[in-house]
């Protein structure tokens, strides 16, 4: 079986016709891995996202997802349909890619139980609390039990028990093969759960490897990912591990 799932090789990319936001960022995701995308405020960790998701208006270079591999996307800030209920999100979501209604009831319910929110099946998640509104894109997005998932920011607004209930699942679903895409600024968490990472700053990729890896470029043999992604930075190094 192909363990890559996902090729990325942007030559340049940006929001205009000449914006260069990206320049040479090239990486992959394989199956049954975890990657963490780390970066400064404005270093283009949504733009590679937006990339990945044809939403740029200017991107030269190759995007392939291998053999035509599903995704999930989970935006950092929730996007509903005002007049539907929590229930009848996750129904169209199933029905867009036909999954059976038996596998969708007994998936949807499971979640929602898993997060804990079964009181608001039938509410509007427009009323929700953001941390509620962000659970409902996870459990979008895991009802379709897709080949890769790309999540943007998950780690802020939720509480512990449901970072905790996310991370179970995502580690679940890793070992299924899926790979995953995890775009944060919580070093320490992405530290744990991450097996592989990739550091953009100024619209570059300046370092990509495991923790292993990172502390041997940033010269920091017990350093802290927070640690060796200073030292890259400060010293202003370019190369690729
Ligand atoms: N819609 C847009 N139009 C034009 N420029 C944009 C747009 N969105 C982002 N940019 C620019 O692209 C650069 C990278 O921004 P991006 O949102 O990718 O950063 P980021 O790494 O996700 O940052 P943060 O951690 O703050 O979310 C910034 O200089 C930003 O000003």
């Amino acid at each position: 079986m192909n363990q890559n799932l996902l090729h990325i090789n942007i030559v340049e990319a940006g929001y205009g016709a000449d914006t260069k936001i990206l320049q040479d960022v090239n990486f992959s995701i394989n199956r049954g891995e975890i990657v963490g995308l780390i970066g400064p405020n404005g270093a283009g960790k949504s733009t590679t996202i937006k990339s990945i998701l044809g939403l740029l208006e200017h991107c030269n270079g190759k995007i392939d997802f291998i053999n035509n591999h599903t995704y999930s996307y989970i935006p950092e800030r929730p996007v509903f349909y005002d007049e539907l209920t929590l229930w009848e999100h996750l129904d169209l979501a199933a029905t867009v890619l036909s999954i059976s209604d038996n596998e969708f009831k007994a998936r949807a319910e499971a979640l929602i139980n898993r997060f804990h929110m079964e009181n608001v099946i039938h509410k509007l998640p427009s009323s929700f609390s953001k941390g509620m509104q962000q659970k409902v894109m996870l459990i979008t997005a895991f009802l379709l039990s897709p080949d890769i998932y790309i999540i943007d920011e998950p780690f802020v607004g939720l509480d512990p028990m449901a970072m905790k209930d996310f991370l179970t699942l995502v580690n679940d679903e890793k070992s299924r093969g899926a790979g995953v895409l995890m775009s944060t600024h919580v070093l320490d968490t992405a530290e744990k759960v991450c097996d592989r990472f990739l550091l953009v700053a100024d619209g570059h990729l300046k370092a990509q490897g495991t923790l292993n890896e990172i502390q041997d470029q940033a010269n920091l043999q017990n350093g802290t990912l927070l640690d060796c992604f200073h030292a890259i930075l400060a010293g202003g190094k370019n190369e690729r591990i």
